[in-house]
């Protein structure tokens, strides 16, 4: 699926290697991320037009520190070195790094002194956001400073003639000013890339993957949740497939309220014929019984899932591929983009599928961001209400829900849940969220109800701002919205007796509980 025009970003562990690849793509570029270490074969066969090292943790002179495969520096492509990718064409190159008497972190003046197509429509001296401590002290042959830093560090170098450049700062942060059009430039003017790329752009090549991988005879079976990502990678299965396609959605007890009905309603409504409704709730909530750990919760849910995945294919002849919704942001928060990047959670899609599962996994999506799927399914037509639908987790409440999942806790959490919702919609704010959610605790607090003693739960509240899941601020939510949900909570949910609003942004924590 990889075209001329993209822009392979080299992840050394930055901070922000995400939002280049994101910010790339807004300019109509497509862009991914590969491990900095990536070998130059590795690299040059996805045919980028264009490179960026991102920015990094380590020092350059750190034995331990990660390194490009130096053949990449000489193979002739542009490229722009952010930050510690700055700091490592000048180690490589011949120009040296030092340990900075004064480490620049956040806003900070910058002045452009050279002319550079990096900085055409520029101002001369702008606000930038820096986060570094190592310093280029001097630069390699044939490059030169095209900006300094107020405290007269070089922030930004380059070396036209082999299409190279390099800033200290980052342009991918929106503290950064001009950061947009210090991207486009490099993109545009110094890298001379054509753009145009837009998600919607890719729907034949989707549709094309997915008839490709099947073939003319194949049948796939398709694992639909009723979220937005689900529901497009169904809309482009169909469309390659036909009626070779059948949907499998699962209810396995961890739903919302209502939330079979509408996602039965939804899949009638894009015109799909074979739909398989399967009520396992009773297997998995056996399953989960007693089960308190976060992470063995996740895997159990992944493991029925592809069970249940399984049985139904048995049942219709001729399946041999599972369609699925995965997107970016799983594979990548999975653990599964690339070399040092952490475990954070088995998205069950992702880490949760048997090594020796008997369907192959077919997913169009895979390198998509959620709002480029929204795109996407916007452009495909699909109604308003999956195109704006709040991500729901896979595994559902489980991971909402503190400890073991137990139909007391679960039917907390299913209502809720449902008060969230529709206080978040009467304030008409549902939109203005990534998320808005309720998770109960398995902690307890001691309450007064109608003067009797009750000791009851907790349920702790949440919505988030996102673009894309990987960092969300918590909302700031209107104090009546916050009371009107609270009460509610308080008064009809039974057993709850206080109700608390998650202030923590990710990081440092995640957006669900568990
Ligand atoms: N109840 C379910 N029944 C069948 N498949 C499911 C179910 N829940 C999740 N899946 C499968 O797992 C995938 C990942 O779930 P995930 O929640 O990330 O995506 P989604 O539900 O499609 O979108 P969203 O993130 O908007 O909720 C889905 O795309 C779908 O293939
Ligand atoms: O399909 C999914 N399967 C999962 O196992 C899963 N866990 C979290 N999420 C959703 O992903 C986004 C990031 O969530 P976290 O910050 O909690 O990791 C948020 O939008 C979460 O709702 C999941 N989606
Ligand atoms: N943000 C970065 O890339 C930091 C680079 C390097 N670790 C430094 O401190 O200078
Ligand atoms: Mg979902």
């Amino acid at each position: 699926m990889i075209t001329l025009d993209t822009v392979l970003i080299l992840d050394f562990g930055g901070q922000y290697t995400h939002l280049i690849a994101r910010r790339v793509r807004e300019l109509g570029v497509y862009s991914e991320i590969m491990p900095g270490e990536s070998s130059v074969d590795d690299v040059l066969a996805r045919r980028p037009g264009a490179l960026v090292l991102s920015g990094g943790p380590r020092s350059v002179f750190d034995p331990e520190a990660p390194r490009p495969d130096p053949r990449i520096l000489e193979a002739g492509l542009p490229i722009l070195g952010i930050c510690y990718g700055h700091q490592l064409i000048a180690h490589i190159m011949g120009g040296a790094v030092h340990r900075s008497p004064r480490a620049e972190y956040g806003r900070t003046r910058i002045h452009v002194t050279g002319e550079s197509a990096l900085m055409d429509g520029v101002p001369r001296e702008f606000s930038a956001w820096m986060s570094h401590g190592d310093v280029v002290s001097k630069l390699p042959e044939g490059f030169s400073a095209t900006a300094v830093s107020e405290s007269g560090l070089i922030a930004a170098a380059e070396s036209p003639g082999r299409r190279i450049y390099s800033v200290q700062f980052h342009p991918e942060v929106a503290h950064t000013e001009h950061g947009r059009e210090i991207l486009r430039n490099f993109l545009f003017r110094a890298a001379g890339l054509s753009g145009g790329w837009n998600p919607g752009s890719r729907i034949p090549a989707m549709v094309e993957y997915v008839s490709r991988e099947i073939g003319p005879e194949g049948r796939a079976l398709c694992a639909v949740s009723g979220g937005v990502d689900s529901m497009t990678a169904a809309v482009i299965a169909h469309r390659a497939i036909g009626d070779r396609l059948h949907v499998v959605f699962v209810d396995h007890g961890l739903l919302r309220e209502g939330e079979v009905e509408g996602v039965l309603r939804a899949l009638d409504g894009v015109g799909i014929r074979n739909v398989h409704f399967v009520d396992a709730s009773d297997r998995f909530l056996s399953a989960l019984s007693g089960v308190a750990d976060p992470e063995e919760k996740r895997l159990i849910i992944g493991r029925l899932f592809a069970e249940v995945f399984e049985d139904v294919a048995s049942g219709i002849s001729g399946i041999g591929y599972l369609v699925q919704g995965t997107i970016y942001p799983d594979r990548i928060e999975s653990g599964a983009s690339g070399r040092g990047s952490d475990r954070i959670k088995s998205h069950h899609n992702v880490a949760g599928l048997p090594e020796k599962f008997g369907l192959r996994v077919v997913e169009p999506l895979r390198d998509l961001y959620k709002d480029e799927v929204r795109a996407v399914a916007r452009e495909l037509g699909l109604p308003e209400s999956v195109v704006g639908r709040h991500p729901f987790p896979g595994p559902g409440l489980a991971v909402r829900i503190e400890g073991d999942v137990t139909r007391e806790k679960l039917a907390i959490a299913r209502r809720a849940n449902a008060i969230v919702e529709e206080e978040f919609v009467r304030a008409g704010l549902y939109g203005a969220v990534w998320q808005a959610f309720a998770a109960v605790m398995d902690s307890t607090w001691v309450g007064v109800k109608g003067d009797r003693r009750e000791l009851g739960r907790v349920v702790i509240v949440r919505a988030v701002t996102s673009e894309d899941g990987m960092t969300a601020d918590w909302f700031r939510i209107p104090h009546d919205l916050l009371a009107t949900i609270s009460k509610r909570i308080s008064e009809e949910v039974p057993g709850v007796v206080m109700v608390a609003y998650a202030a923590t942004s990710k990081p440092p924590s995640t957006i669900e509980p568990c």
